[in-house]
């Protein structure tokens, strides 16, 4: 069985009702599948204020809480900012950064996200580390210098050693519907693992119907999921479905 890594990013996204609903689903879902969450790593990232009432919930069902973005700085006059130490009390094991909704809407740079990423490192959280080419970039054939830049800066000076995750995200797949293929991501995939050997997620319009296919290939450790993590239900039949057609492929 492989291990993979579930990942659900809610994004500016649910309520204090809808956590409590998600977990309650969870449960459910998990009572009628034991066994279903062995061998993979369940992380939710919700909005800041979430976190607390995602902590109290989901401790127990056997899944973390992560936070969508951190501080470049530690605890300060920094007004609007969350410092990792804080995260890290608030129960958060890992810390997305450099989504490209991040880098694109609110102009982070590489530069930023490797401080953020050290500042988490520093905290004792696992950073997330995003990087993902636009359609522009892969129409003009550069996804392989794109991403070598944003991972070579994103993880500049970081420890030997360090614990934390890649996750490759073409920013054309986010949202659309439209995930890359398993090749292609794959290809990505691979390229990022041959240089810094840690897990490596996909993420991009991940659903039920793509999940085995994509989750399947070497290189890929599992899935950055936005839409379909909203619903506890979508969510985990993607666990399913991977697993089902796993258990299928070595009959
Ligand atoms: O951005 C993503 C996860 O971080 C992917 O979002 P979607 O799964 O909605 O395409």
């Amino acid at each position: 069985m492989k291990k993979i890594f579930l990942f659900g990013n809610w994004k500016m996204n649910q309520s204090l009702r809808a956590t409590e609903n998600f977990a309650a689903e969870s449960a459910a879902f998990f009572s009628e599948r034991p066994g279903l969450k062995a061998e993979t790593e369940i992380c939710i990232f919700p909005p800041f204020v979430l976190i607390p009432e995602a902590v109290k919930n989901f401790t127990n069902l056997g899944v973390t809480v992560g936070a969508q973005n951190a501080s470049d700085h530690g605890e300060g006059a920094y007004t609007g900012e969350v410092a990792p130490s804080m995260l890290k009390e608030a129960g958060c094991r890992y810390v997305i950064v450099g989504h490209s909704e991040r880098r694109h809407i609110y102009g982070e740079s590489s530069e930023l996200v490797n401080k953020k990423a050290l500042n988490c490192l520093t905290s004792g959280l696992i950073p997330v580390l995003c990087v993902g080419e636009t359609l522009e970039e892969r129409d003009a054939g550069r996804t392989t210098d794109v991403i070598s830049d944003q991972l070579r800066k994103g993880v500049k000076d970081f420890p030997a050693g360090a614990a934390y995750v890649v996750a490759y995200e073409p920013v054309w797949a986010i949202g659309t519907g439209r995930a890359a293929s398993a090749e292609d991501a794959e290809k990505v995939c691979r390229l990022i693992k041959d240089s810094v050997r840690v897990p490596v997620l996909y993420g991009g319009s991940v659903k039920p119907s793509n999940a085995a296919e994509l989750f399947s290939r070497p290189s890929i450790d599992g899935g950055l999921i936005g839409g379909a993590s909203l619903k506890a239900r979508d969510f985990f039949a993607i666990l399913k479905n991977f697993r089902a057609a796993e258990l299928e492929a070595v009959l």
